[in-house]
C-alpha cells in the first residue's frame, strides 16, 4: 500500500489561515504488514534520528489503525520525503493527511476525501494546508462547526512555482506566537479586500492581478523580520518577473508564482543572489493525496 501527499503553500500573502495551494513536491510512504515494527526513511528528515524513534506519522497511524480495527499489528514503514521540515511547505499537514489515509487504506477501507479532510482537522486546526494537501490545486477554506467548507480550482500548466528554502527552519507554533493579538480595522479591511481579490484572480485566471492582490499587512512583516534576507528574496523574485512572491505558510520558505516561460530566469537570479539557500522550480499539483492499495 502506498500513499503520497503534496507539499502546500498556505496564506499566499493576505489569505491568512484560509488560502492555500498544492505543489508537486511529495512525501510518499509504503506500508507493509511485518513480524516486527521497522522504519526506513529517505530524503528530507533522514538525518534526524527523532523521526525514527518518535515519528508523528506512526503515532497518528497507530491511533487510527487501533480505533478502526481494535487490533495492534506490526508494520514496515518506508518513507520517501521530498517536503522540507518546518519550512512552511506543509510538512506537518502532509504527515497528518497521509497517516490517516494510510490507516484506512492498509485495511482496504475506503475513505472519501471530504471525510479525510475533516478527520485531519482534529490535528491541524487551520484549514489552509490540509485542504490543498487532500484536494490539490488552489483552495479557499474556512471552518464552521468543526467542518471545513472549501472551494477549489485547478492551476494550469502555464504557471510554475519558484521556491526558495532557507537553511534555517521556523516552527509554525512558535511563529504564530510572534504575531500581534489585535489588529486595527484598517489592517483587517486591507487583508479582507486583498484576500478577496486574490481569490477572484485565481478563480478567473487573471494572473496579472496576483501582484496587486497578494499584499498582506497582518503576518508576513512580523515573521520575515526574524530573517530579514527574505525581504531581499521577495524583491529579487518580483524584479526578475514573478507574478507574486509571498512567505510560504509561517516560513521560512519564500514562494513565488511565475509564467512557465519566466521561471528559469527567476530561478537563476535567485540562485545567483542567494547561493546559501535552496532554489528550485516545481509544477502545481491538482490531485492532492493519492492512495494506491
Ligand atoms: N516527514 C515527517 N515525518 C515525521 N514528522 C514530520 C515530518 N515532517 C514534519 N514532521 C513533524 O512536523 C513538525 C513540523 O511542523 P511545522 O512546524 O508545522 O512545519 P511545516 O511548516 O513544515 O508544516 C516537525 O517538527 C515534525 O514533528
Ligand atoms: N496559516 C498558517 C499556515 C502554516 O503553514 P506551515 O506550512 O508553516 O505549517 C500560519 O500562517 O501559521
Amino acid at each position: 500500500m502506498r500513499v503520497s501527499v503534496p507539499a502546500t503553500s498556505a496564506n499566499l500573502g493576505p489569505g491568512f489561515d484560509c488560502l492555500g495551494l498544492a505543489v508537486s513536491l511529495k512525501n510518499q510512504v509504503i506500508i507493509k504488514p511485518a513480524k516486527f515494527h521497522s522504519v526506513s526513511l529517505k530524503g528530507e528528515g533522514s538525518n534526524n534520528p527523532a523521526l525514527k524513534d518518535n515519528n508523528m506519522f506512526i503515532s497518528i497511524f497507530n491511533d487510527f489503525y487501533y480505533n478502526l480495527t481494535q487490533k495492534k499489528r506490526h508494520f514496515r514503514f518506508e518513507f520517501f520525503n521530498e517536503i522540507p521540515l518546518s519550512r512552511g511547505l506543509g510538512s506537518s499537514s502532509a504527515v497528518i493527511v497521509s497517516a490517516i489515509a494510510s490507516a484506512y487504506a492498509i485495511e482496504g477501507i475506503k475513505v472519501d476525501k471530504n471525510k479525510l479532510l475533516n478527520l485531519s482537522l482534529a490535528y491541524e486546526s487551520h484549514p489552509d494546508n490540509i485542504t490543498p494537501a487532500v484536494m490539490g490545486g488552489f483552495n479557499v477554506a474556512c471552518v464552521q462547526e468543526n467542518e471545513v467548507k472549501y472551494i477549489n480550482k485547478s492551476i494550469p500548466k502555464s504557471l510554475k512555482a519558484v521556491i526558495v528554502v532557507p537553511n534555517r527552519p521556523i516552527s509554525t507554533q512558535l511563529s504564530r506566537k510572534t504575531l500581534p493579538f489585535k489588529y486595527s480595522k484598517e489592517d483587517a479591511v486591507f487583508n479582507i479586500s486583498h484576500s478577496s481579490l486574490l481569490t477572484a484572480a485565481f478563480m478567473s485566471e487573471n494572473w496579472d492581478m496576483l501582484k496587486h492582490a497578494s499584499q498582506d499587512v497582518i503576518h508576513q512583516k512580523y515573521r520575515m523580520k526574524h530573517m530579514p534576507e527574505l525581504f531581499e528574496v521577495q524583491k529579487t523574485s518580483l524584479k526578475s518577473g514573478s507574478l507574486m512572491s509571498t512567505l510560504s505558510g509561517s516560513g521560512s520558505t519564500l514562494f513565488s508564482i511565475a509564467y512557465s516561460e519566466d521561471a528559469n530566469k527567476i530561478e537563476q537570479a535567485l540562485k545567483e543572489k542567494f547561493p546559501h539557500f535552496r532554489v528550485f522550480t516545481v509544477d502545481f499539483d491538482n490531485y492532492g493525496v493519492k492512495i494506491e492499495i
